[in-house]
């Protein structure tokens, strides 16, 4: 009968799992009632559904048969010549056979050829076909043909005959060179058996991080797609020489000629280590949580995935054009011509082209400091080193090594948070090139009144007509703007998003770069100049009259969290104090991209009187100080302005992040706005910074101090500006920088190739948004 003969065959097929007819019948006997007898449903695939349903069960009889299955009865009467692209570590009893429910425990066999199919198979599927001879040892030959089932499978051309499935290869979050349209990372069309253009094998990697040899309970895992398969590949016999097994290794990669890359990571850890193969997604994760933890300076917005990217552009890169003139005349150049390096401190970056804009012409790049110059000489080997320094720390058995690393790796100084719980969010400080701490001074989040100036916050001075009691919520999403958009020509400064409307941030630029198109005040008696004893006669050299955002206050009804309310509520991005490169001691910079009209900080300080200020400047002459502001944006607004009441912010002593801001000539990428916070008295305000444009992760944040470098009476003395912007007012300082043709990198000692390399990409970054 046709249906016997077809269940015969069923039971046949499943036998070469190890799975007995009593196990396959009854499941059989369900899938049959399921798919009303129709057998195609069964049998397609190579009896998918029958192998699934059976393991479904979990039914603990197969898990013993199949265990049975790796005996020596089994090995010698059940083991058959298969055409699997499955293969056998070949180690007799103890071997991972493919017929088992999984050694490592929790897989299923992988879907294969049936015994019946073997004669299609290999003429049809295999790419690598296994055979097994009688030492069960496993011989690997080309066959260049192919079938969709293999296509499916997405079969690794170039190396083990590995099945994985369409799905397997499918990462969670992500997928390496991804295809859009269906996110596998290798197209179907792919011609099969393309050989690699090439395959880096990497340097031999140390002792302790080697696949060792013998003892059947070493494998080496190997992260082919989502990770979730494990071989051995130690006793492979090799017949065809082109196929290269896996030599015991971290890292390997291959491109094919279509340029599509494979990049897979192999580790071998112990049997009995508990390990279970994790999610791609959560092994990226981790070494990028470790990367970030390490080198503190990466971008946040790093991801392994990325940088695996890199290497794969740079590999393919590297594989296509065989000479680069260009970088063996810079390799002749670093030799004989870096600042202060040894030539064996030096590393060749690899900077992926759409760094470059895709032009790859480094011709117009400029050196950035003695520190910090640059390289541009890809060099995939050297790029894998890094990589492999990564995947050194991610050894759960090599502690002393990770310790040893995370010494080297850690900046010369750093403090996790130098606001001391002052702010919502901790702000670290770090200093990559020496051990110089940060300057003393008391961290505040508001400034306080130093005793003289008249700063009052009374309830009563906010007029009725100036704030919202009634509001509630949002004032901002409210179809009518409340009274506290008036100050903003009824419409409020902000965007729901709480970033400062286009127009009116377009305005205070254009006040800004060109303050002399805007209104200025001109005092008769300048609290300026009497502060520092200088009566000019007639008008002072004037106020730019700035323009103010008002947010809700204290008498408003809405809530804290009204659009309204920004600059109140504190820092919201993720800020660093770094030691700049360029020689203008700490700096401050994001860890995350800000889009245009992102408010930063305010510049918070000592609230003195301009009086206070010119004399503690005289009294401290060798301060170090910082740069105080002048809250002169509306001195207009009242006759003859009493010492007290001309107020700045003295933030030498007690102060914020903003303390650390640097200035930049014209095209700084912070602009500061006038805010009324509690009182619409504008003898005192809030001065926040917003970003100018879009601003990048790691992008220095900068502002324009509108100091006249050419004025020698200036009661604070000018520094030498190193600011590089083109538009530089100390020029003739600027002048005298070296530019060079062409970049090279010094890898800062004691650093490792992945911080340079980062440290590296993101310099290069700034410079091709600066110049
Ligand atoms: C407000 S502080 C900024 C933080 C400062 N870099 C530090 O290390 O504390 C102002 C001082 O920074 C330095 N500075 C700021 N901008 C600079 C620039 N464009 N060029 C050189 N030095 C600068 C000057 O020494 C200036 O007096």
């Amino acid at each position: 009968m046709a249906g016997d003969s077809k269940v015969a065959k069923a039971c046949k097929a499943m036998k070469i799992y190890g799975i007995s007819e009593e196990t396959v019948k009854p499941v059989l006997n369900n899938l049959l009632n399921v798919f009303d007898n129709n057998w195609k449903f069964i049998e397609d695939d190579d009896y998918s559904a029958l192998i699934d349903a059976i393991f479904d069960r979990e039914d603990p009889k197969c898990k013993e048969e199949a265990q049975l299955s790796q005996s020596p009865k089994d090995e010698t009467t059940e083991a058959k010549p298969s055409s699997s692209p499955q293969y056998y570590n070949g180690k007799g009893k103890n071997s991972n056979s493919p017929l088992s429910c999984s050694v490592i425990g929790q897989t299923r066999p992988s879907k294969r050829c049936s015994s019946d199919q073997n004669a299609e198979c290999a003429t049809l599927s295999p790419l690598i076909h296994v055979e097994e001879n009688e030492e069960t040892s496993v011989s690997l030959k080309k066959v260049r043909k192919t079938s969709t089932y293999e296509r499916e499978t997405r079969i690794v051309p170039w190396r083990e005959a590995k099945v994985m499935s369409r799905d397997e290869f499918l990462l969670k979050d992500e997928v390496l060179y991804s295809d859009e349209k269906d996110h596998r990372p290798f197209a179907d069309d792919l011609p099969l058996l393309v050989d690699p253009l090439a395959v880096i094998h990497p340097a031999p990697a140390p002792p302790a991080l080697l696949c060792e040899e013998g003892p059947s309970d070493v494998g080496c895992s190997s992260f082919g797609g989502n990770g979730s398969e494990i071989q051995d590949f130690n006793h492979l016999h090799v017949e065809d020489k082109e196929i290269a097994v896996p030599e015991p290794s971290q890292i390997e990669i291959a491109a094919s000629l279509k340029g599509e890359i494979k990049i897979a990571l192999i580790r071998n850890l112990p049997q009995q280590s508990g390990f279970r193969i994790p999610s791609l997604g959560a092994v990226l994760k981790t070494v990028e949580d470790k990367f970030l933890k390490s080198y503190k300076v990466a971008h946040p917005g790093f991801s392994l995935l990325n940088l695996l990217k890199d290497v794969c552009g740079c590999y393919l890169k590297e594989g296509t054009i065989s000479v680069d003139v260009e970088r063996v005349g810079l390799r002749n150049v670093l030799s004989a011509d870096v600042p202060g390096g040894r030539v064996d401190d030096q590393i060749n970056i690899c900077i992926p082209s759409n760094l470059l804009n895709g032009q790859g012409n480094l011709q117009n790049l400029v050196r950035v400091s003695p520190q910090i110059s640059w390289s541009v000489a890809p060099n995939p080997l050297e790029f894998l080193h890094c990589i492999q320094e990564l995947n050194v720390n991610q050894n759960p058995y090599d502690v002393r090594d990770r310790e040893k690393m995370e010494r080297q790796q850690s900046p010369l100084y750093y403090v996790d948070d130098i606001t001391r719980g002052e702010e919502k969010h901790k702000i670290s400080l770090v200093n990559d090139f020496s051990s110089e701490t940060e300057p003393a001074f008391k961290y505040i989040s508001q400034s306080v009144n130093s005793g003289n100036a008249d700063v009052k916050f009374v309830l009563a001075r906010i007029a009725e007509g100036d704030c919202c009691p009634s509001c509630f919520g949002d004032c901002t999403s409210a179809l009518i703007p409340c009274a506290c958009a008036g100050e903003t020509g009824g419409e409020f400064a902000y965007t729901p998003g709480g970033l400062v409307r286009e127009d009116f941030l377009e305005k205070c630029i254009s006040m800004n770069q060109d303050p002399q198109q805007h209104i200025h005040f001109y005092c008769n008696d300048c609290p300026l100049e009497r502060s520092q004893d200088k009566y000019v006669l007639g008008t002072c050299k004037g106020h730019l009259l700035m323009k103010f955002i008002k947010e809700c206050w204290y008498r408003c009804g809405c809530h804290m969290k009204c659009g309204n309310r920004v600059v109140q509520r504190g820092i919201s991005v993720k800020l660093q104090v770094y030691m700049t490169p360029e020689g203008k001691g700490w700096g401050l910079r994001t860890l995350e991209d800000m889009p245009k009209g992102s408010f930063v900080c305010e510049y918070v300080g000592e609230i003195v009187s301009n009086m206070d200020l010119f004399e503690r400047n005289l009294r401290n002459t060798s301060e170090k100080h910082t740069y105080p502001v002048l809250l002169d944006a509306d001195w207009g607004s009242e006759g003859i302005l009493k010492d007290e009441d001309a107020l700045c912010l003295d933030a030498t002593y007690y102060g914020n992040v903003a303390r650390f801001i640097n200035h930049r000539c014209c095209d700084a990428n912070m602009i500061e706005i006038p805010v009324e916070v509690e009182t619409p008295d504008h003898h005192y305000y809030h001065l926040a910074f917003f970003t100018k444009r879009k601003v990048n992760a790691l992008e220095e944040l900068t502002w324009d101090y509108g100091i006249d470098f050419s004025d020698l009476n200036h009661p604070i003395k000018a520094f030498k500006c190193l600011c590089r912007s083109k538009f530089c007012r100390n020029m003739k300082h600027s002048k005298s920088m070296p530019f060079h043709s062409h970049l090279y990198f010094t890898k800062p000692a004691g650093k490792s190739e992945v911080f340079a390399m980062t440290l590296a990409v993101c310099e290069l970054e700034k410079l091709l948004l600066i110049d």
